[in-house]
């Protein structure tokens, strides 16, 4: 896959199959377009995802929202989807500035060569947002693309987006996030040293420290499933700021039920499946390590009664 910051020229004779946005958890509208374009790409055209290198809603100071996935877990889970091209658009000055049509042209048109448009109903670009998918199909003809638009994808009544899975996350819904996603929640990142206190109380522990940039649940404590050199380790999780030994930094801190191994320096893909309970200060690590225990049987038992299945980012 060609990933760039920099909107491509393709070459003449080349065209393009495009769906636009911000792709934030790559849930399963999002997937519906994808698979769309990915259909339409066996036709001989290149897909292309065309989104930004920032919300633009976070760069324009309306939000500081953290995303549900970091742009290289974004780029990562793209490629794997089969995609051609992913462009990472800046989202500076002069693109904020640029009107629907002129994006339509020389972005779309002129470099891309588009020759279809996927996007959902609500889809919005340009200046102020002016342009809609009724512009995009006014413009189809001038420009010789045609636009298809997939009707959104909605889970219990309501239409999947970002916002509804911030929300679900938020309230740590763990099992409805995976729903709307079409995967689990993940986070990912290398193995780091902790303190090295877990293993004075018997429970030794892998520590990840994830983006600063990626949203999490609430603080606490989690049954999840770490993959780890292809491995799978059923266990448990905590995120949070460790209150009983004050850490000044968000930590992902996962006991894994049946693992001695020296993992230090690894990567870690940590899935969440189930909050378990919301992280506390404890008068002691004794009365920790009383809990910890507790956690370790519930976890177990989550995963005795079948629950706990790895659900592969479907397409
Ligand atoms: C499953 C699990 C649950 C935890 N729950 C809490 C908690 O509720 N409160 C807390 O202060 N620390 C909690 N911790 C973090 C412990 O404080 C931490 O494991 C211990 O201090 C060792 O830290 P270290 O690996 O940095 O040495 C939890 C850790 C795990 C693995
Ligand atoms: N549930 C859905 N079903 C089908 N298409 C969707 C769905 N949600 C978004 N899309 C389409 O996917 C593209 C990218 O959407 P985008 O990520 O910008 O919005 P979103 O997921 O609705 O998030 P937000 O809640 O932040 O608006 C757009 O064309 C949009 O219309």
């Amino acid at each position: 896959m060609i990933s760039t910051t920099v909107v491509p020229q393709f070459e003449e004779g080349q065209k393009s199959v495009i769906t636009l946005g911000k792709f934030d958890g790559l849930h399963r509208g999002h997937q519906k377009l994808i698979h769309r374009v990915l259909e339409i790409g066996k036709d001989g055209y290149q897909t292309v995802i065309f989104t930004f290198d920032v919300s633009p809603l976070v760069k324009l100071g309306k939000s500081n929202l953290k995303s549900l996935l970091t742009n290289e877990e974004r780029a990562e889970m793209i490629e794997e989807l089969g995609v051609d091209c992913l462009v990472e658009c800046p989202f500076t000055d002069e693109v904020i500035h640029m009107e629907a049509e002129d994006f339509i042209k020389e972005f779309l048109v002129n470099r891309l060569h588009a020759a279809c448009i996927v996007v959902g109903t609500d889809f919005r670009f340009g200046h102020e947002r002016r342009g809609d998918v009724r512009m995009l199909e006014d413009m189809a003809g001038k420009y010789g693309y045609t636009v298809e638009i997939i009707e959104k994808e909605r889970y219990e009544n309501r239409e999947i987006s970002s916002t509804y899975i911030r929300e679900e996350l938020e309230k740590g819904n763990m099992e409805t996030v995976s729903q709307l996603l079409g995967y689990t929640f993940f986070t990912k990142g290398e193995i780091v040293r902790g303190r090295q206190l877990g293993r004075t109380i018997g429970i030794p522990t892998t520590n990840i420290i994830p983006s600063t940039k990626k949203k999490f649940p609430p603080n606490g404590v989690y049954v999840t499933k770490s993959i780890i050199d292809g491995s799978v380790y059923q266990g448990i999780t905590n995120v949070g700021y460790k209150p009983t030994v004050k850490e000044n930094f968000l930590g992902v801190e996962t006991y894994l039920f049946d693992c001695d191994a020296d993992l230090y320096g690894k990567e870690s893909e940590v899935l969440f499946f189930h909050f378990l309970r919301h992280e506390k200060k404890f008068g002691s690590m004794e009365l920790l390590k009383e809990q910890l225990l507790k956690d370790n049987e519930m976890g177990r038992e989550y995963f005795r009664l079948g629950y706990g299945q790895i659900k592969n980012f479907i397409l």
